[in-house]
């Protein structure tokens, strides 16, 4: 409402780097032209507060007229005419005035706050559905200030689109006034349209570039020290505090010379944006006295419509000022709309992924497996299809991003109810095998799918087809299975909320038989307050096995129909995991067990084994069977 001659960044604006994120990469001329519509794209799927900014522009258009009338009253007070009317009215305009900035400063203030929280919800929700695949591709911390910092221009944008819109229309008050004064004088100035023109678009290019690199430099460095304080204890074991301090300040220095940037274009961007008013005075003194000799204009000609000019000019200022804004916005927001751009997994029935993001921020509760789906329109075979049976791997390969290929035309049946243990050398495909299990990834070709395991009338097992994986809700399938891996992460929090999580936030061990079993499994008597032992972030506070029985106790929790384990005894005494193994080895009516492991012992005692040998399978059976076809496992298992 002010005018300022310079556009201002949103309260704590900052941006990572250009490094190879893949986003953002592609044909820079093709990307300025989707730039509008992504951002236009970022704002239909975002819940605004609509009435707020009403408000706020109603205020606007009020104080746009007051805005005029005072001028109406100075005239009269320069021209000396002093009587209590005039000078009651000015300064009942003028407080008036004031008033309603300071309650259009409140009113957008709160609404750009509603707006950046929806944002963030927006973002964030979109970021926890984008495919594994991707994150890794572009580094989970790439995206930190996406959700923390990009967004905090989303309100900002619409502020100043609302102030545009009340200062075009006090614009147009002001210039109607102006034209009724002298339309000679004011068709002068209409050749200074041409600056006025030059300045807009120069002014919007220079804030869009500045806004953009501010942000990429916030992001470098986000994206850094993310990284790298969570590894902390590995900076210090390497003894790389020199190197980090040097690396650090590399970073900061990103940041820097963004701010730097930044500056520069303030600096450069004050007196451009004065220009206009600075020319149009010299136009008006000059057209002016030129008028006033040829008595096309009174005496008091210059000073009255300089007076009515300055209207004028403080809202093509505020014009300006918030176009610049805008564009600013627009080069902050990237990120954020590159984020809502990219590819999303359905998580399950009543979301719709790519078409209509806005379901993905506030996506519906997730449907547990045997829940009945709350959309009766859902596909039939995702809704009904019971997660549970064979595991039938059938012809797949699977490419990684970067074109190595982790696994090739492999095709297995994981028999039901049985402990199917992988083994293979380093690299041969176990993990990604797992993975593509879970549905982490999709395969790049051929089909993950589940076939009725049981015996049918006529005493056949596995004569029934097998249901594509990928036809049924992704978060009833995932959620049939418990996941082990070798080097589990732990949140920081209790034991019990590590064992519970995923499951809603409310079970107890005392009344949930799974959580329970996961108690027993992750030996909980033995950490010293139990279930309320604190945890630090990353499991720092607990040895590699302790961390290990939390994953498996965690793993099992949710009552899985499947427990797929990546080494995930591996840091765990032999004892112990003896132990463990048996425990869960006595519960295959529950769940069926695919383990990836490194020890001949485990591998000997299993129903199954599949040996993986560069991305393929070498031998698949009963363990006696694998020892008689498979050299590999000969050598493994001797
Ligand atoms: N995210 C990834 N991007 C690119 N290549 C990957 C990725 N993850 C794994 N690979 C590669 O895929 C191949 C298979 O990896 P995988 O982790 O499945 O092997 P593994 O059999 O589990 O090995 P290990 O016994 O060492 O754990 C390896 O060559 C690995 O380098």
């Amino acid at each position: 409402m002010t005018t300022t001659a310079i556009a201002t960044l949103p309260g704590n604006a900052v941006p990572g780097g250009g490094n190879a994120t893949g986003i953002g990469n592609g044909n820079e001329r093709a990307k300025r032209r989707g730039l509008w519509r992504q951002f236009l794209t970022f704002y239909r799927t975002l819940r605004i507060p609509w009435w707020l900014y009403a408000i706020s522009f109603v205020i606007g258009i009020v104080y746009g007229d007051l805005t005029v009338r005072v001028s109406s009253y100075s005239v009269q007070l320069y021209n000396g005419k002093l009587g209590n009317g005039i000078i009651i009215g000015y300064v009942a305009l003028t407080v008036g005035n004031s008033i309603l900035a300071l309650a259009q400063g409140m009113t957008s203030a709160y609404a750009e706050q509603r707006t950046t929280r929806n944002a963030r919800n927006l973002v964030w929700g979109r970021i926890l559905r984008l495919p594994l695949r991707v994150i890794e591709q572009d580094n989970p911390s790439s995206y930190v200030s996406g959700v923390t910092t990009s967004v905090t221009w989303a309100g900002y944008a619409i502020t100043s689109t609302i102030t545009l819109a009340s200062s075009l229309y006090a614009f147009g008050k002001a210039f109607i006034v102006l034209f009724q004064y002298n339309a000679r004088l004011t068709g002068f100035l209409l050749l200074l349209v041409p600056v006025f023109i030059l300045l807009f678009v120069l002014g919007g290019r220079l804030f869009f570039a500045a806004a953009k690199r501010y942000y990429d430099g916030t992001k470098a460095t986000t994206e850094f020290f993310s990284e790298h304080l969570a590894n902390i204890r590995y900076v210090k074991a390497q003894n790389a505090v020199r190197d980090e301090t040097a690396q650090g300040d590399a970073a900061i220095d990103v940041k820097y010379r963004a701010g730097l940037f930044m500056g520069l274009i303030y600096a450069v961007i004050v007196p451009i944006n004065t220009l206009y008013g600075t020319i149009s005075s010299i136009a008006v003194a000059v057209f002016g006295s030129g008028m006033i000799r040829r008595r096309e204009l009174p005496h008091d000609g210059i000073n009255v419509f300089s007076t009515y000019l300055g209207n004028v000019n403080t809202q093509l200022q505020q014009i300006v000022v918030q176009y610049q804004a805008i564009k600013g916005a627009q080069g902050g927001l990237e990120h954020s709309g590159d984020i809502m751009s990219l590819p999303v997994e359905t998580i399950g029935t009543g979301e719709s992924g790519d078409e209509d993001a806005s379901a993905v921020g506030n996506a519906a509760p997730i449907v547990t497996p045997n829940a009945a789906t709350p959309d009766a329109s859902a596909d039939e075979t995702s809704a009904t299809a019971t997660v549970d049976g064979d595991l039938v791997v059938d012809d797949v390969t699977y490419a990684y991003p970067d074109g190595r290929l982790a696994l090739r035309d492999v095709s297995l049946v994981i028999p039901h109810g049985k402990r199917t243990v992988i083994v293979g050398g380093n690299g041969a495909g176990k993990s990604t095998l797992l993975k593509l299990l879970l549905r982490l990834y999709e395969p790049t070709s051929g089909l993950i799918g589940l076939r009725d395991g049981k015996a049918d009338a006529t005493g056949e097992t596995g004569s029934s087809a097998a249901v594509p994986a990928a036809d049924i809700a992704l978060d009833r399938y995932r959620a049939a299975f418990g996941y082990a891996p070798q080097h589990p992460y732990i949140f920081a929090g209790t034991v019990g909320q590590n064992l519970a999580y995923g499951l809603g936030g409310n079970k107890t061990t005392d009344a949930d038989e799974p959580l329970r079993q996961a108690a027993d499994l992750s030996r909980v008597p033995a950490f010293p307050d139990g279930l309320d032992t604190m945890l630090n972030e990353g499991g720092s506070n607990v040895s590699g096995g302790e961390a290990q029985r939390i994953a498996l106790g965690r793993a099992v929790a949710g009552a899985p129909r499947f427990l797929l384990l990546d080494e995930a005894t591996s840091a765990v005494d032999h004892e112990t995991a003896a132990r463990i193994l048996s425990d869960l080895d006595a519960r295959k009516d529950r769940w069926t067990i695919v383990q990836v492991t490194h020890d001949p012992s485990q591998a000997r005692s299993a129903d199954y084994v599949v040996v993986l040998n560069g991305g393929t399978v070498e031998a698949a059976g009963a363990p006696d069977e694998v020892a008689r076809t498979s050299p590999y496992y000969r050598r493994f298992a001797a």
